[in-house]
C-alpha cells in the first residue's frame, strides 16, 4: 500500500531510482532523525548512517527516534534499530563513528549514489564536502538554527561546493577581555565555563605543559604569569574536598587576582575599576540563605545568594571528583567537564560568572539565561528540522534524475513573506580554495612514503613540476622550494599525520612554465606481498593512481603576487601561499592555537568553536 502511494507520487522511473540507490546519512541528530524516517519511508534502497555521539536527555524533545531508555546509547545504532521498524525490509547499516575516521575511505564514499549531511559543525561538514568532491558523489548539505533552515545541493564541477562561499567565522573574544577586562555577562560566563571550571576540575595540568612548550618568546612575561597562575591553581586543586577549599578558591580568583588587576592603573583610566568582595562578610550570610535558591533558575540572585550557590556547587563538584578519584577507571585521571544538563557544573558556572559580573559592575543573569548562553543554545525547533529534512529528500529526487537545472538551494525563513524560498544553484566559484583545484590521486603507504617520494618521484618526475613549489597539509607547509623545509624531505607521511583521505595542496611558484595548483588526495596503498619479488621491485611507496596532464597556468604568478592574495576563507583548513606560513595569524588556525573550551557559530554551526582572539599573537581556540 505504502509502496504504491509512493509510486503514484513519484512515478515509476523515480521510484525505481530511489529503490536502487545507496545513500549515506551523516549525523543522526535533529535533522538526521527526521531525514532517516523520510528516507526509509520513501523507499531508498540502502541507507548507511554514521554518528559519533550517544543519546542525551536533551535530545529527546526533538530527536523523535530516541526514548528515555536509549540515553547513553549510540545515536546511529538506535536510529537504525527504530527506523527499521518502519520498514522491516529496508537495508540499513549504522556506524557509531566519526565520519572523519580513515575507515570511511574515498572508495567507500564512491560507493554511494547520494550523501546527506545532517551535521552540526564546520569541520565535519568540510570533510564530507571534500570527500564527496573527490569521490564525485553528489552531496545534499543541510542545517538549521532556530526557525531558519537551509538545504544546498552540491555536485563537483556543476555547483558551488560547501566552501565556495566564505562561512561565518566563529564568534571571537579577545583573550584579555575574558581574563582581565570583561564588559558583558557573556565574558564572565566564558571565563567561568572555559577557564575556572576546567582549571579546578578539568585537565589544566596538560594546559600548563602547553604553556611551557610555547616558543613565542615575545610573550615571555605573559607566559611567566600564566605559569605562576598554573602553579597557584595546582595548589587550589589540592585544596578541593577540604573544608577550606571554597575559601581558598574565592580568595584567589575573586580576591588576589582582582587585586592584581586593580593595581594595573592604566587599565582603569577609561574603565571602571573592578571592586573587591569581602569573603568573611559573605561567609557570615550563608546561614540566612534559602538552601533551595539554586532551584530558582528564573530569578536574578543577590550577591549573597550567588555566594551560597558558589559554595554549595563547589562542594558538590569537589566531592564528585573525590569519589571519582577514589575509584579510577582507565588510565586518565578523572575530570569533570561542563555540561548544560549537569546541574552541579551549571550551578557553579552561574554563581561564579555572576560573582565576577558583580566585581566588574556588569549585570548578573538568571541561571536559566546562563544555561542558554553557556550551552550556546539557540533553541532547536523540531518543525524546522522536519521541514528541512523533507526539503533534503525533494532535492535528492532532482539529483537522482540528473535534473540539476531544477535542483535548488532552499531557505526556510520566518522573517520574509514566504516561509520557503529557493534560488537556482550557482556554478562553482573559480577561486574556491577547495573545488577549483585540479584533483590528483596518489596511492601511498604513509609509513614508508617520504616527502621526497612525493616531490621528486611524483610531482617532478611524473607531473612535470619544477623545484619552486610548495606543499601544504591543512595549515602546515611541509615542503617549500626555497629549501627552508628541506629537513622534511626524508620524513615519512605518517610524521605529519598524512594518511588515507588526507588532502595536500601543491602550489607552483615557478617564474616560467608554472603549472596550475593541484589538490592531492592520498589513497591507501596495499603493501606488496613479500613473496612476489616483481611486485616488491616495482612498488614505489607513493605513486600516481593514474597519469594526468597538469596544464600550465594561464598567466604565471610570482610568489610575491600570490602571497598578496587575501587569505583563503577556509578557517585555516587550506592555506595556499607562503606568506601565510610566515606571518599570518589566522584566527581559527588550529596550529597557532591552544584549545580551551566551547562555543558556537550562529547560522552555520551550533557547536562550533568560540575563538579567543589573542591580539596579534595567534588565538586561543575554545572547543567542546
Ligand atoms: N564528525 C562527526 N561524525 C559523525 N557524526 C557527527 C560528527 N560531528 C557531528 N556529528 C553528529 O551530527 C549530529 C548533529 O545533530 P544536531 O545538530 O541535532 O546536534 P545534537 O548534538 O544532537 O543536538 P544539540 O547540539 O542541539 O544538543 C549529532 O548527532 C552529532 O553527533
Ligand atoms: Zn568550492
Amino acid at each position: 500500500m505504502r509502496d504504491s502511494s509512493v509510486k503514484r507520487s513519484l512515478g515509476a522511473d523515480l521510484t525505481t531510482m530511489v529503490k536502487t540507490s545507496r545513500v549515506l546519512l551523516v549525523g543522526a541528530g535533529g535533522i538526521g532523525c527526521e531525514l532517516l524516517k523520510n528516507l526509509v519511508l520513501t523507499g531508498f534502497g540502502e541507507i548507511h548512517i554514521v554518528d559519533l555521539d550517544t543519546i542525551d536527555l536533551s535530545n529527546l524533545n526533538r530527536q523523535f527516534l530516541f526514548r528515555h531508555e536509549h540515553i547513553k546509547k549510540s545515536k546511529a545504532l538506535v536510529a537504525k534499530e527504530v527506523a527499521q521498524k518502519f520498514r522491516p525490509d529496508a537495508k540499513l547499516e549504522a556506524y557509531h563513528d566519526n565520519i572523519m575516521d580513515k575507515q570511511f575511505s574515498h572508495a567507500w564514499f564512491q560507493s554511494f549514489t547520494v550523501v546527506f549531511n545532517a551535521l552540526d559543525n564546520l569541520a565535519a561538514r568540510r570533510h564530507v564536502n571534500r570527500m564527496c568532491l573527490a569521490a564525485g558523489v553528489p552531496l545534499i548539505e543541510s542545517g538549521t538554527t532556530g526557525f531558519n533552515g537551509q538545504v544546498q545541493v552540491i555536485r563537483k564541477g556543476e555547483t558551488e561546493c560547501y566552501d565556495c562561499t566564505p562561512k561565518e567565522v566563529p564568534k571571537t573574544f579577545a583573550i584579555c577581555t575574558i581574563r582581565s577586562t570583561p564588559s558583558q555577562p557573556i565574558h564572565c560566563i566564558v571565563w567561568a565555563k572555559s577557564w575556572l571550571l576546567p582549571e579546578l576540575f578539568g585537565n589544566s595540568e596538560d594546559e600548563a605543559a602547553d604553556i611551557q612548550n610555547d616558543e613565542n618568546t615575545d610573550n615571555a612575561t605573559e607566559i611567566a604569569e600564566l605559569r605562576k597562575e598554573a602553579f597557584d591553581m595546582r595548589e587550589l586543586r589540592e585544596a578541593l574536598g577540604t573544608d577550606e577549599g571554597y575559601r581558598k578558591v574565592f580568595q584567589k580568583v575573586f580576591g588576589k587576582d582582582i587585586e592584581r588587576l586593580r593595581s594595573m592603573k592604566d587599565m582603569w583610566k577609561t574603565r571602571q575599576q573592578p571592586q573587591l568582595l569581602d569573603f568573611d562578610t559573605l561567609d557570615q550570610t550563608l546561614s540566612s540563605i534559602d538552601p533551595a535558591i539554586a532551584t530558582k533558575d528564573q530569578e536574578a540572585w543577590t550577591i549573597e545568594e550567588n555566594f551560597a550557590v558558589f559554595r554549595d556547587s563547589f562542594n558538590r563538584l569537589s566531592n564528585r571528583l573525590k569519589e571519582l578519584r577514589a575509584e579510577p577507571t582507565g588510565d586518565q585521571p578523572p575530570i569533570l567537564t561542563f555540561d548544560k544538563d549537569d546541574v552541579d557544573t551549571l550551578d557553579f558556572v552561574a554563581a561564579t560568572a555572576n560573582l565576577r559580573a558583580i566585581i566588574f559592575h556588569i549585570e548578573t543573569k538568571s541561571k536559566f539565561d546562563i544555561k542558554q548562553m553557556a550551552g550556546n543554545i539557540i533553541p532547536a525547533i523540531a518543525t524546522t528540522n522536519a521541514m528541512t529534512a523533507g526539503l533534503c529528500v525533494l532535492q535528492s529526487f532532482k539529483v537522482l534524475q540528473q535534473d540539476m537545472a531544477h535542483a535548488k538551494t532552499v531557505f526556510l525563513e520566518r522573517s520574509g513573506a514566504r516561509a520557503i524560498n529557493s534560488e537556482s544553484l550557482n556554478p562553482p566559484n573559480p577561486n574556491c580554495p577547495v573545488c577549483s583545484l585540479l584533483q590528483v590521486r596518489v596511492e601511498a603507504d604513509p609509513d614508508l612514503a617520504t616527502v621526497n617520494d612525493l616531490v621528486e618521484g611524483v610531482l617532478q618526475m611524473e607531473l612535470g613540476y619544477g623545484k619552486d613549489i610548495s606543499i601544504t597539509h591543512g595549515s602546515e607547509e611541509i615542503y617549500a622550494g626555497d629549501g627552508e623545509l628541506d629537513d622534511n624531505l626524508e620524513k615519512k607521511f605518517s610524521h605529519f599525520g598524512i594518511g588515507q583521505n588526507s588532502f595536500l595542496t601543491v602550489t607552483d611558484y615557478s617564474e616560467e612554465d608554472a603549472r596550475v595548483d593541484i589538490e592531492i588526495i592520498i589513497l591507501e596503498k596495499s603493501r606488496p606481498s613479500p613473496d612476489d619479488a616483481m611486485e616488491v621491485k616495482d612498488s614505489k611507496p607513493a605513486k600516481l593512481q593514474e597519469m594526468i596532464d597538469i596544464p600550465l597556468q594561464a598567466e604565471p604568478q610570482t610568489a610575491a603576487q600570490r602571497s598578496s592574495e587575501p587569505a583563503a576563507s577556509t578557517n585555516g583548513e587550506t592555506v595556499t601561499g607562503k606568506r601565510k606560513r610566515e606571518g599570518s595569524s589566522d584566527l581559527t588556525n588550529e596550529h597557532n592555537s591552544k584549545r580551551v573550551a566551547s562555543g558556537f557559530v550562529p547560522g552555520v554551526d551550533s557547536n562550533g568553536p568560540i575563538v579567543l582572539d589573542d591580539d596579534d599573537e595567534g588565538a586561543i581556540l575554545i572547543d567542546d
